[in-house]
């Protein structure tokens, strides 16, 4: 188990004078389950891969509980890895490729055989253990590859690349939730990499929220909700993401585009650059008092709605209460407790 400290760290590949990954300072603690989350090339993998010690950093140091280990080896920095892809043993069984790590380490038989049969059984494998892996389909596979990154309790940490991506999703769900139980069983600091805020969401107690080479929130799965620090994260967690409103704000009260005036739940003192209201769709409802506003369409996400609207022609997504219509001249309530105001981006802390 290990605290993972990141010191000015900061990585560009060779014949790129850009940042992969931008200067970082960053501390994770030792038996967190962390999710990396953001799009395809933000640099998730540039930073796992730096964690696990297959890319050295161009710039500045890794540490593992103190210790600087910005040269060393996977092997020498005792991390177990599970990729997207399986990577099994086909002429083994399930069992002896669940036992290869800890037979590698001089784990006693016994012991051994009682760990995988633990690790087996969280993953639904108990029944098929002497199964010859060659035998098996990609998803079985690619529970054993989780297996046998989870079977040492004795690592400093575990990290996951995408590994539900061979998985077929109705297993997704209960593989998400298996890992989770599974972490608050061994506390190993785990680090799981993905572009799905679902998969993000369900297994991490903290996520770090990349965009374009640059972490730009690690926080828990409500404070991601609740007050993304930036609009980047507001857009890409929540489904619809936060509605965003250019405006003016003078202390306590929003000015938007068309003229009208929302109160804010505290004051700001003068901001710089582009300056944006952000609400969450879940905190915003049609009604018959607030804003004017035309709606565009309804979609029935199932255990809610969701009203398309423009404001002002901007578009923006509404909660319409369960039950209520589209009223005849619709408008819009914001709870004003879910307002936040962000300056080029970030968002701005205000008074009160
Ligand atoms: N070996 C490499 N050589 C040059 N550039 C690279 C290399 N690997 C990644 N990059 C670039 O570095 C940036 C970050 O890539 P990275 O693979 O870390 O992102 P990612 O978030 O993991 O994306 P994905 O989810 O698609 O794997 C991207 O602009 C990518 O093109």
């Amino acid at each position: 188990m290990a605290r993972i400290a990141f010191e000015r760290l900061a990585h560009g590949y060779p014949g790129s004078s850009a940042y992969a990954l931008k200067p970082m300072d960053m501390v994770w603690e030792d038996a967190g389950a962390y999710a990396l989350l953001g799009p395809s090339g933000c640099g998730k993998t540039t930073l796992l891969n730096i964690v696990s010690g297959l890319l050295r950093p161009r710039e500045g140091r890794v540490l593992f509980d103190g210790q600087d280990v910005t040269g060393l080896s996977t092997e020498r920095r005792n991390v177990a890895q599970v990729f997207q892809f399986p990577v099994v043993y086909d002429t083994m069984t399930m069992r002896e490729n669940l036992a290869f790590p800890l037979r590698n380490r001089g784990v006693p038989a016994a012991a051994a055989r009682a760990r995988v049969e633990h690790v087996a059984g969280l993953l639904g494998l108990s029944g098929m253990l002497d199964r010859r892996a060659r035998n098996l389909g990609a998803d079985d596979k690619q529970k054993i590859s989780l297996g046998r990154g989870l079977v040492r309790d004795d690592v400093a940490a575990i990290l996951f690349d995408e590994p539900l991506t061979v998985i077929d999703p109705h297993l997704k769900w209960e593989l998400r939730s298996r890992l989770k139980e599974l972490h608050r069983q061994v506390p190993v600091t785990m680090i799981y990499v993905t572009h799905d805020q679902t998969e993000a969401l369900t297994f991490a107690d903290r996520v770090v929220v990349m965009s374009e080479g640059e972490v730009v929130q690690v926080g828990t799965p409500e404070a991601l909700f609740d007050r993304p620090a930036h609009t980047f994260v507001g857009h890409f967690i929540g489904s619809p993401g936060m509605n965003f409103l250019p405006c003016a704000v003078e202390g306590d009260t929003a000015t938007l585009a068309g003229g009208h005036r929302v109160g804010l739940p505290r004051g700001y003192g003068a901001l710089a650059g582009k300056v944006e209201l952000g609400i969450r769709p879940e905190f915003a409802a049609i009604a018959r008092d607030g804003l004017p506003v035309t709606v565009r369409r309804v979609e029935d996400l199932g255990r809610r709605r969701i009203a398309r609207v423009e404001l002002d022609g901007v578009p923006f997504a509404a909660t319409l209460p369960e039950g209520m219509a589209v009223p005849a001249e619709p408008r819009l309530a914001l709870d004003p407790r879910r307002l936040h105001v962000y300056a080029d981006g970030r968002l701005a802390e205000g008074e009160g």
